[in-house]
C-alpha cells in the first residue's frame, strides 16, 4: 500500500500512477479523400483564428460561401493521389515517428499521437494519457519553426481541454527546434544521403517551406526568421561541390501578399533561366504529407520541366529516417529531463 493510499477515505477515488506521457502533434488532414471529409477538415482548420487572421463576421461568409463549396473537390482530388492503403501520409508517418519514440524510449513514458485538425484529435489523447495515469505531459508540436498558425495553436488546444479539469496534468511543450544542432544534423545527414543515391548531380537544392501571410512576419512572427536560419545552417553543413541553394515559400492561399519568393514562381523561374538538374526538400516538415508529394513531386516537377528544366527530384523529409528518429529522441529525452532517469 503506498503512502497516498493509506491516508485516503474508504470512498476516494483511485489515485492516479504518476506516470509520464508524450504527446506528439501534427497539423492534421482529412479521414479520407473525398469531398466530404476534406470539407469537414478544411472548415475546422481554416476556421482557427490563429490560421486565417480576419475577423469571423467578414471571414466565415467567405469560407462557408465559397471556399468550402470549391476548394473540396480539388483537394480531395490532391489527396487520392498521395493517398496509402494506411490512410494520410502525414498520420501514418506521424504514428509511425510515435511507436517508434515508443521503443526508444521505452517503459518510463507513453507515447501518443494527434493531430491539430482532425483525428485523433489533442483532447482526446490527452484524456486516454491521463486515463492512464499520466500526470505529466510532454507536447510535443513536430514543428521546427515556431508560428502563431502551428505551434501556438497546438498549445491553444492543449490549454482548453486543461481548462475544463480539476486535476490538470503538469505540462512540458517542446521548443521550436530551428537551430538546433540535432535537427540541423538530422537534415544534412538525410539530404546527404540522399542526393548520393540520385542519378543525377543537381546544380540547385530549392530549400522550400510552408509559406505564411507577410503580414504575420510584419506582425512579429519569428516564423521567417526561423526558416531563414534553418536554411543557413543547413548550406553551411551541406556544401557540396557545384551545389547552388535557395530558399523559397510554398502554398500560398488567398489574395493577400505571402512570404516569398514562392516555390512554384522559382521552379518555372529558375528552368526558363537554364538550370536543367534540381533538387527540392522541404526542411520544415517533419512528414511528408499533400504538400510535399503533391504540390512539390508532383506539381513541382510539372512546373520545372514545362519551363524547360530537365531532371528533377523531390527529396524526403526526415520522417522515419533513421536520422529523423535519432533526432526526435534527442529533443524528447532532452525535454523529459528530470521527468525520466536520464
Ligand atoms: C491561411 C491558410 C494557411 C496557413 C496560414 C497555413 C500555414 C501552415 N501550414 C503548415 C503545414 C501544412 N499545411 C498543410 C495543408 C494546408 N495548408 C493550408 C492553408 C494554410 N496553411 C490548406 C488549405 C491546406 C490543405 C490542403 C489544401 O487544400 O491545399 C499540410 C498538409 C496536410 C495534409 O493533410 O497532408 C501541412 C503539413 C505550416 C507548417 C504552416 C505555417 C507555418
Ligand atoms: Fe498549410
Ligand atoms: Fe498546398
Amino acid at each position: 500500500m503506498t503512502w497516498q493510499e493509506q491516508n485516503l477515505p474508504a470512498d476516494h477515488p483511485p489515485v492516479k500512477s504518476g506516470k509520464v506521457g508524450v504527446l506528439v502533434v501534427n497539423l492534421g488532414t482529412p479521414d479520407a479523400p473525398e469531398k466530404g471529409p476534406v470539407k469537414r477538415y478544411l472548415g475546422e482548420f481554416l476556421s482557427d483564428r490563429r490560421v486565417v487572421e480576419i475577423p469571423p463576421i467578414a471571414w466565415q461568409p467567405i469560407l462557408r460561401g465559397i471556399i468550402l463549396n470549391t476548394r473540396p473537390k480539388k483537394s480531395a482530388h490532391a489527396y487520392q493521389q498521395v493517398w496509402t492503403d494506411e490512410g494520410s501520409p502525414l498520420a501514418v508517418i506521424t504514428r509511425d515517428q510515435a511507436a517508434a519514440m515508443q521503443v526508444r524510449l521505452g517503459d518510463a513514458v507513453m507515447v501518443d499521437w494527434a493531430m491539430r485538425y482532425g483525428t485523433p484529435a489533442i483532447p482526446e489523447r490527452i484524456q486516454a494519457l491521463m486515463d492512464a495515469g499520466c500526470e505529466r505531459i510532454l507536447l510535443a508540436p513536430l514543428y521546427p519553426q515556431y508560428s502563431a498558425a502551428t505551434t501556438a495553436t497546438v498549445v491553444d488546444k492543449a490549454a482548453d481541454k486543461l481548462r475544463t479539469m480539476r486535476w490538470q496534468p503538469s505540462l512540458r511543450t517542446l521548443p521550436p527546434y530551428h537551430d538546433d544542432p540535432a535537427y540541423i544534423d538530422a537534415l544534412a545527414q538525410d539530404l546527404s544521403r540522399q542526393l548520393d543515391a540520385l542519378d543525377f548531380a543537381p546544380e540547385l537544392l530549392l530549400l522550400s517551406f510552408h509559406g505564411m501571410p507577410q503580414r504575420t512576419l510584419e506582425l512579429g512572427d519569428p516564423y521567417h526568421c526561423h526558416c531563414q536560419k534553418t536554411s543557413r545552417l543547413l548550406q553551411e553543413r551541406l556544401v557540396r561541390p557545384g551545389l547552388r541553394f535557395r530558399t523559397t515559400f510554398q502554398s500560398r492561399f488567398g489574395p493577400a501578399k505571402w512570404l516569398g519568393p514562392a516555390t512554384d514562381d522559382t521552379f518555372a523561374e529558375e528552368a526558363q533561366a537554364g538550370t536543367k538538374r534540381l533538387a527540392v526538400a522541404a526542411p520544415g516538415f517533419s512528414a511528408d504529407c499533400l504538400e510535399t508529394l503533391e504540390e512539390l513531386a508532383i506539381q513541382g516537377r510539372e512546373q520545372f520541366t514545362e519551363a524547360g528544366g530537365a531532371q528533377f527530384a523531390a527529396l524526403s523529409c526526415l520522417n522515419t529516417s533513421a536520422a529523423g528518429l535519432d533526432m526526435l529522441e534527442t529533443l524528447l529525452r532532452r525535454e523529459l529531463s528530470g521527468w525520466i532517469p536520464a
